[in-house]
């Protein structure tokens, strides 16, 4: 039951600037889906990481490649990001930026989210593991978005298994954008050993920064990093608060 602290909680106005929209599915939702592809075999130990359960970042990506074989149409997309947005909605979230590579079929859907009382922006997200030739073509799209949408696409987030790839390949696409004026928004230092990656994708700027595990000298970063995080003033979504705990949204 409710505790009088959750009510509290849950109707405290609230900003969410780091949601992966396939990351974000209920329990409730990704019970419909398991049961709308039983040919599958998806049970739910296999789509979630429970409270205090531990797993390696491996292993998160093997369940966002479970998660993606059961939303793969176009009906699944528009369910998972109704419910979605609807349980931010009832969390008391009242700005919500949206991150996925499904940006292209949702714009347009939820320009207007008359029914609820969420403000609802989406940042389309490029996935490392595809390379610099899809970042480059989705970086276009995202463009166009930005231009057409009437603000509703407001960036571009670099994401997927941190250890694929490096950003210097991703680097013109990454330039590109912000040229064109889509806030960026750059997972980065979220292994160790990454800490050239790093200076790079500092040096852009990003405006925002997804986990940045690693940045600081203790983990393996090093003292420019954090320099530069600091110096430029970039929030960090996600992370551990003992480093940076100024810039943690
Ligand atoms: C754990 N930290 C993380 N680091 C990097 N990328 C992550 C992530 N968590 C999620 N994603 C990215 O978000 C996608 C799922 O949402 P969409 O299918 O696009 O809606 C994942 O496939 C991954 O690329």
């Amino acid at each position: 039951m409710d505790t009088e602290a959750d009510l509290f909680y849950r109707q405290l106005p609230k900003v969410e600037l780091h949601a992966h929209l396939n990351g974000s599915v209920s329990f409730e939702t990704m019970e419909t889906l398991i049961k709308r592809k039983p040919h599958l075999n998806i049970e739910h130990s296999m789509t979630a990481i429970r409270r205090g359960q531990r797993r390696s970042l491996d292993e998160c990506f093997q369940v966002f490649k479970v998660i993606h074989q059961l939303v793969d149409s176009e009906e699944d997309i528009l369910m998972v990001a109704k419910a979605v947005i609807q349980e931010f909605a009832a969390d008391g979230v009242k700005y919500l930026e949206l991150r996925t590579h499904f940006c292209f079929l949702l714009t347009f859907i939820f320009c207007k989210q008359e029914e609820v009382d969420i403000d609802v922006r989406f940042l389309v997200a490029v996935d490392r593991r595809h390379g610099p030739v899809v970042a480059m073509e989705t970086v276009k799209l995202a463009e166009d978005f930005l231009l057409s949408s009437d603000g509703v696409v407001v960036g571009l987030d670099l994401s997927g298994d941190p250890t694929v790839g490096h950003g210097k390949d991703l680097l013109s696409a990454l330039e590109k954008s912000k040229n064109c004026g889509l806030k960026l928004a750059l997972h980065l230092s979220e292994v160790p050993s990454r800490r050239d990656e790093s200076e790079l994708l500092l040096n852009l700027p990003p405006d925002r920064i997804g986990h940045g595990t690693f940045l600081h000298p203790e983990v393996g970063g090093s003292d420019s990093l954090v320099d530069k995080v600091c110096k430029q003033n970039i929030p960090i979504g996600k992370s551990f608060p003992l480093y940076f705990q100024n810039y943690i949204l």
